[in-house]
């Protein structure tokens, strides 16, 4: 007789392969059809529970428990009953990649204690059945493009420790979570309004977690939420105290309806509006006429003595001259923008949550001093935390106020995961500010030659493997996206993410500096021969040299400058021997060499694009199995 466990030896027809495999394996085959476009996943079925072997899958007794392709290169769709009959699932992480389309019907996951799907392009509003996870403690959908509400029902997810839903379109309010559980919280760059309601658990959370929601108000946040609207109805239904004009209106009998409330805020904003703004552009105008008939030159102006960098704690505080804003007789676009603004010119259009004064006011670190200025952490007071490039003005001098403004108009728009944002930037006479994201955890240089005595040995190498990955796309997109280059990779300039993500900061800067004065013994070793022998402007191709020579740095824990001048057949033994502890890796590191002595040939025509550099590191990394130990290293840096 046949039975199902004698599938393969054929006496009757068999039946369809499917009715055969079981459904966990199904499940898996039916996601791959549909999420793997590149075929980048080698799924094959030789034995019957050959699956738990495939690459991202763990199991317990043949059923799949663990589920985690981690920036593999998705980029199909997520089909809708695939993954979602995995009912003993405890952990799906498909983070990093680039699916799209809509995440479906999740109610199968009866068991899921942790979902990523975080850092894809998945569109379409918040997937609701994953408010039937009773036992989900973990929800990442960050850097996706959802739409919608977030779903005040959230709050029945009592486990929940970690919600990450920043990087969307959301927008809406936010419900009033109150999970004694949660720890890790953030909602941060999206379109959501009204009040951030004031439970215990939100209260906990920093402006960091709200920020760039340019509607949002609330406390945490300093923003006045009467200011922003009278009529922001709270997230628990209770409307705001009305304005006093509205008091006004309803005292004297005037019922208004919901819609009415809103039609009503409109016109009153108009009136309000055209009572203030037209004497305000009235007084400017005559102001500033005023001034220039007078042939004043005086602007609002930071001057270098007013940072006072002595110890590590500092304030940035200009040095106004005249707290006037500067009107220039020709009107750039960054000009109107800067008046616009207040002189700080926000990018990628996004919204301004801080002023000038606001940065001037901040209590300021040195972080340290660079080849074209000098970091500072400026906390503010608002709590908000960012860095602040203040460039040399000597190094920069042969960039004019309008190459200037224009260049950074076309940098501050990059916005990729593995790049640290340039929120603003500001320009004055021998003055120029940049900002970004502070990074929290440090630099790469840091992690690698930091602190001698812990961390003596190289990385793990899939910890290499990862951190390689991350500015490999960094770099391959700044390429890709736009006609510029980086110019000035290093470790110091390769930051450490929240979640340890590596992100590349200083990208496209060295164009604004006259490089004989930005020479720096520490960044020599990454700078490729034919800038060294000819001073030629940076490439991608250089910086596909930069990025072989930081791979080795990665690899052997040894900075460029003590890198003995090798051609590609002898780095291998050298980095071998640089890893002595590592056993039984040969292979990948193999790989890995190889792709730092391909980025690093002399000739620029041999070296590959960025493109095809992250390719062979993504190959790489489908090349062999992460194991779970392994993967956790990954992030945790062991
Ligand atoms: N956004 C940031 N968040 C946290 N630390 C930062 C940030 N930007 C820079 N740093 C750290 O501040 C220090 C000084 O940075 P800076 O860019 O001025 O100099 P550098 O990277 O050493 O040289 P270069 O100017 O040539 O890039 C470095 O240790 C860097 O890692």
């Amino acid at each position: 007789t046949t039975t199902t466990t004698t599938a393969y030896s054929v006496q009757v027809p068999p039946p369809p392969v499917n009715l055969l495999l079981p459904s966990d394996a199904v499940a898996l085959l039916t996601f791959r059809s549909k999420a793997d476009l590149d075929n980048k996943l080698l799924y094959t079925l030789n034995e019957r529970f050959d699956y738990c072997q495939w690459l991202g899958v763990e199991c317990v007794q043949g059923r799949v428990v663990r589920f985690v392709l981690e920036g593999c290169g998705l980029r199909g769709v997520f089909e809708p009953n695939s993954l979602t009959r995995l009912d003993q699932l405890r952990v799906l992480s498909l983070q990093n990649n680039s699916l799209a389309g809509p995440i479906p019907d999740l109610a199968g996951l009866a068991n899921l204690k942790n979902l990523f799907l975080n850092h894809n392009s998945f569109s379409g509003t918040f997937p609701l059945s994953v408010l039937s996870l009773h036992r989900l403690r973990t929800l990442d959908l960050s850097h996706n493009n959802l739409t919608g509400s977030i779903p005040t029902e959230l709050t029945v997810l009592d486990r929940l420790n970690y919600l990450r839903l920043d990087w969307n379109r959301f927008n809406g309010t936010i419900p009033p979570l109150n999970q004694s559980a949660l720890e890790i919280f953030n909602v941060s760059s999206n379109n959501l309004t009204g009040p951030i309601p004031v439970t215990s658990t939100l209260s906990q959370f920093g402006i960091s977690s709200f920020a760039w929601n340019p509607n949002l108000c609330g406390e945490i946040i300093n923003k006045n939420c009467r200011s922003t609207s009278p009529f922001f109805e709270s997230s628990t239904g209770v409307a705001s105290p009305p304005s006093p004009l509205l008091q006004n209106a309803q005292s004297q009998g005037v019922v208004l309806s919901p819609k009415k409330h809103k039609r009503f805020g409109v016109i009153l904003g108009f009136v309000i509006g055209v009572l203030i703004l037209v004497p305000a552009v009235l007084t400017f105008f005559v102001l500033s006429k005023k001034r220039r008939e007078q042939g004043s030159s005086k602007s609002t102006m930071l001057s270098s003595e007013a940072v006072n960098i002595n110890g590590t704690d500092a304030t940035i505080a200009p040095q106004v001259v005249n707290n006037e804003l500067e009107v220039e007789e020709k009107k750039t676009p960054g000009a109107q923008l800067r008046e616009k603004s207040g002189n700080l010119v926000f990018c990628a259009g996004e919204a301004q949550i801080y002023t000038l004064e606001q940065l001037m006011r901040a209590s300021a670190e040195l972080l340290g001093r660079g080849t074209i200025g000098t970091t500072y952490k400026a906390v503010m007071d608002n709590r908000l935390i960012v860095s602040v490039k203040r460039l040399d003005a000597g190094k920069t001098a042969i960039t004019s106020g309008e190459m200037f403004e224009g260049h950074m108009e076309a940098v501050g728009v990059l916005r990729h995961p593995n790049l640290v944002p340039i929120r603003a930037y500001f320009q004055a006479k021998e003055e120029r500010l940049i900002i970004y994201d502070y990074q929290p955890n440090g630099s790469l240089f840091n992690l690698i030659h930091g602190s001698r005595s812990t961390r003596a040995k190289p990385l793990h190498w899939t910890s290499c493997l990862k951190i390689a990955e991350d500015v490999a796309q960094g770099l391959a997109y700044i390429h890709q996206a736009s006609r510029l280059v980086h110019g000035n990779l290093k470790s110091s300039n390769v930051l450490l993410g929240g979640d340890f993500e590596a992100c590349l900061t200083d990208y496209c800067l060295a164009a604004l500096a006259d490089s004989s004065t930005t020479d720096d013994p520490d960044s020599a070793g990454y700078k490729a021969p034919e800038i060294h022998k000819s001073g030629h402007r940076a490439t991608s191709k250089s910086d596909v040299y930069a990025f072989g020579i930081l791979l080795l740095e990665l690899l052997t824990c040894k900075p460029p400058s003590q890198h003995p001048f090798l051609v590609p057949t002898d780095m291998p033994e050298w980095v071998r021997a640089m890893r002595e502890d590592d056993v039984g890796e040969d292979n990948r590191l193999g790989m890995l060499v190889e792709v730092a002595g391909i980025c690093s040939l002399t000739s620029p025509e041999q070296r590959p694009a960025m493109g095809q550099v992250l390719k062979m590191i993504q190959e790489i990394k489908e090349s062999v199995m992460i194991d779970d130990e392994a993967r956790n290293s990954c992030t945790g840096y062991s």
